[in-house]
């Protein structure tokens, strides 16, 4: 028996003993690094426990809970697992957090979710671990010589293939065919009751699923929507690497995820023809899905990687993909549905984006469609109320913040969910930062004696950061924005929709309140607790 079978045994054997024993670990690991020095703590009832499993399980309430203990200033601290995490608040420390630093790095908390959420081998991860030369094109000095730059890899390939604008458009383009696809399953011309978060969660997901990774990965795993739906609650968990005892269920669902992708990935590989020039070079094919996945998994494979390492890291890229956009989508909507101003206005702007050709068939104009002010305002709000972000960084350098030494090996955070929900900031014109109020991220222009709204993102540097920062910044930010607004433009200009009620999620039973975060889901984006029941009829 080895020495990791042994130890697995007593676990299963003492589940107390062995959670006592870890939680005396992490109090005397953590202990050594303690100072009485520094800025105030968050208390906790459960040394060393309690604040921990508020991060992985509601880390809106941890940021709500690191408010009350700034004592006026703006640094907090406390304890994550075996790490010190510093909390800063303000637009400042949030500028330099973001903005990024030598002596700052963010591959500490992606070296986590390569090993927690994407299930990486160790001795894949210990090819990101030792690679010491940073994400950008000039190697970090002293680390010229480096073989392989994995970290560097990895972030031209979100770049090139994720980012950049061709192929951001190419996927946006995809999107709309595949999910107008999914809209023409609604009855033309028929009222038909249905629930918002029900209908994306199926129809979305399928639209959004397709167009990253083609069809068959629903051929080969027809329950592919359920399987996904049971693992998103728990991805953002994984991505600190909890304790398999903490966690079970979130390693349960990653396996039955990754399992699906598996087959999907080996299909992938028997399937797609290299020596096909075209098929190389396309955009979109239906053996691998969006270039991007094509290039990640061929790099990977170049490289020596597991197939495990590339099967997690797909699965994480299509947690990136609706794990945020839908509840997005399903936010949005359900504001515009509760404001019958806010809906006319935002439906206005999504018929001025389709034209037609005469024969009846519809184009939408994406570049038009993102200029519309009311429909990016509703977009930018959403983001603002409903995504907790945590910017975190290491200290690799010792830095000074508000007067303290943070020391190496340290850990400084950022949450949205302080940032976000500032009333200095936010509130605005009798509207307090926690409500949901379009109008913020709107101005009044005149231009040749007329007046008219523009969107503006005024005041947001270090108040705002839905989709992080840095060269860490999520790669998928440009189709994420174009998928959003052309949901919304879609449903709105092809639909009338009249709003029926709230009902809960689990049984579509009548609730007595609206929607609010569901702040245990884990981040970046919180999907609401409740449904919105409504009834619509398609017109084309
Ligand atoms: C509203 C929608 C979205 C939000 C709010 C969001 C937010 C974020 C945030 C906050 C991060 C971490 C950034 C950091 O560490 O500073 C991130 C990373 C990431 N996102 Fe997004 N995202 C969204 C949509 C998408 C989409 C549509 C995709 C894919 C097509 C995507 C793919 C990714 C990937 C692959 C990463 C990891 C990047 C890395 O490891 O460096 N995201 N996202």
């Amino acid at each position: 028996m080895t020495l990791a079978q042994a130890v697995q045994e007593f676990i299963t054997q003492n589940p107390l003993a062995s959670i006592l024993a870890f939680v005396g670990l992490v109090v005397s690991i953590t202990f050594l690094q303690w100072g009485s020095d520094g800025p105030p703590s968050i208390p906790e009832k459960i040394p060393f426990v309690s604040n921990t499993y508020l991060v992985l399980t509601n880390l809106q309430e941890m940021a709500r809970k690191a408010a009350k203990y700034f004592q006026g200033g703006k640094i907090v601290k406390y304890h994550l697992l075996n790490k010190t995490v510093y909390v800063v608040r303000g637009q400042q420390n949030m500028q330099q957090l973001l903005r990024g630093s030598p002596d700052l790095g963010s591959e500490g908390f992606i070296l986590d979710v390569m090993k927690g959420l994407f299930a990486m081998t160790p001795s894949d991860h210990a090819k990101f671990v030792n690679d010491k030369s940073g994400r950008l094109k000039t190697p970090n000095p002293g680390t010229e010589a480096t073989p392989v730059r994995y970290w560097a890899a990895i972030h031209y390939l979100y770049y090139d293939y994720l980012t950049a604008p061709h192929f951001a458009s190419a996927l946006a383009t995809k999107f709309n065919v595949n999910f107008s696809a999914q809209l023409e399953t609604q009855p033309l011309g028929e009222w038909t009751t249905v629930r918002i978060q029900k209908f994306v969660h199926t129809h979305l997901f399928h639209a959004a699923v397709v167009s990253l990774c083609g069809p068959r990965i629903f051929e080969l795993n027809p329950d592919f929507t359920e399987v996904y739906w049971e693992f998103d609650p728990y991805a953002m968990m994984l991505c600190y690497v909890p304790p398999r005892w903490m966690a079970r269920k979130a390693y349960q669902t990653r396996a039955r995820g990754m399992a699906a992708v598996e087959r999907w990935l080996d299909a992938a590989w028997e399937r797609f023809d290299w020596d096909d020039k075209e098929a190389v070079e396309a955009d979109w094919e239906p053996c691998f899905g969006a270039r991007f996945n094509r290039e990640t998994c061929r790099w990977m494979k170049d490289h020596g990687f597991d197939k495990q390492s590339i099967t997690g890291f797909i699965l994480g890229v299509i947690f990136g993909l609706n794990g945020n956009s839908i509840p997005m989508v399903t936010w949005s909507l359900m504001h515009l549905l509760q404001d019958p101003e806010l809906l006319a206005a935002a439906r206005e702007e999504a018929v001025q984006v389709y034209s037609t050709d005469g024969n009846g068939s519809r184009d939408i104009d994406i570049v038009k469609l993102g200029k519309m002010p009311i429909l990016q305002a509703v977009f930018a709000e959403t983001l603002r109320l409903h995504t907790e972000v945590t910017i975190a960084r290491e200290v690799w350098n010792p830095v000074v913040v508000e007067g303290y030494k943070i020391p190496k090996g340290a850990f400084i955070h950022g949450y949205a969910g302080l940032a976000h929900y500032d009333e200095e900031v936010w509130g605005k014109d009798g509207h307090p930062a926690d409500e949901f109020w379009a109008g913020r991220h709107l101005v009044e222009v005149e231009k040749d004696g007329k007046k008219r709204l523009e969107f503006s993102s005024a005041d947001r540097a270090g108040n705002y950061f839905p989709f992080g920062g840095g060269t860490g910044m999520c790669p998928g930010r440009h189709f994420a924005k174009q998928e959003i607004l052309q949901t919304m433009a879609s449903i709105l200009s092809r639909f009338d929709v009249k709003f029926v009620e709230w009902v809960n999620l689990k049984d579509g039973t009548k609730s007595d309140r609206g929607p609010l975060n569901d702040e245990y889901y884990g981040a970046p984006s919180m999907p609401p607790d409740r449904d919105a029941k409504v009834q619509w009829k398609r017109l084309w």
